[in-house]
């Protein structure tokens, strides 16, 4: 069963013109969370062959820069980069094509080398994870979209939740087309929160006014953050326990 579906998605591959049937997950993916539109900019993070690039410039018609530790062969309409994700230089030469303006979406189909040792080709794959988490959130606009691949294991809840700060909806997802294959998962993690406060933070604050669900409210810069049960002028140090584009939500955990 799991070797002809392979081979399904091999041939389809072949069959629409796609370099690598890895393409299918991305069509998969895009069909169920809509996270790349037409018009949009992409940044696709591990990227070669480059059927993921592929998909990105068919769906989105816009700009997509391919980045990889290999060279990508020519794909018309894509820029490449050829580098090393994990390191700064690459992820500065992705802020210069990118430029301030940022992207509308970053995805990540990054995956080491595989040691055979379960545990060691899991921590690794979390460090690429993260070093595309990190990459997503210094090029994404506010609002834009993640998608990222993880080799599942122990350390995967604690990622999700680390790219569910930075975004208000964040799950995981394992399409069709890698079903067969491995313990591979992917996060689609949507509405990149530009904010200044993030969820789990504490925060030493005055309470400034009184916001409209009642409850007291403070700024930071033009965010307001509504703190349940606290009153104008109250010392308290809080807790955030939501964050949404424009406003947050924090419970009072000590008064001074
Ligand atoms: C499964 S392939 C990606 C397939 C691609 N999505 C496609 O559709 O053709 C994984 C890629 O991640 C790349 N990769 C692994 N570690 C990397 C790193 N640190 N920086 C950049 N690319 C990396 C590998 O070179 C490999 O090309």
């Amino acid at each position: 069963m799991a070797r002809d579906r392979r081979d399904t998605y091999y041939w389809r591959a072949k069959e629409e013109g796609y370099r690598s049937r890895a393409a299918f997950k991305l069509l998969q993916i895009n069909e169920k969370f809509s996270v790349i539109k037409e018009g949009d900019t992409v940044v696709d993070l591990g990227a070669a062959p480059g059927g993921w690039s592929e998909v990105a410039k068919k769906l989105s018609g816009g700009r997509v820069i391919g980045v990889d530790l290999q060279r990508i062969s020519p794909i018309e309409g894509v820029e490449t980069i050829k580098g090393d994700i994990t390191s700064d230089a690459t992820i500065k030469k992705i802020f210069e094509l990118v430029g301030e303006g940022g992207v509308d979406v970053v995805i990540c189909d990054a995956a080491p080398n595989l040691s055979g040792n379960w545990s060691y080709d899991h921590a690794r794959s979390i460090d690429l994870s993260r070093s595309a988490l990190g990459c997503a959130i210094k090029i994404l606009k506010p609002g834009g979209h993640f998608v990222v691949k993880v080799f599942q294991g122990d350390m995967f809840k604690g990622f999700l939740e680390e790219a569910r700060t930075d975004f208000v909806h964040t799950k995981s997802f394992s399409p069709v087309a890698s079903r067969s294959q491995s313990a591979e998962i992917y996060i689609i993690a949507k509405k990149f929160l530009n904010v200044p406060v993030k969820k789990g933070e504490e925060l030493d604050v005055e309470i400034t006014g009184k916001g409209s669900t009642g409850d007291g409210v403070f700024h930071i810069q033009e965010f307001v953050v509504f703190v349940k049960g606290a009153s104008e002028g109250d010392k308290v140090r809080v807790k955030v326990k939501d964050v949404k584009p424009n406003f947050a939500f924090a419970d009072v955990i000590a008064r001074y």
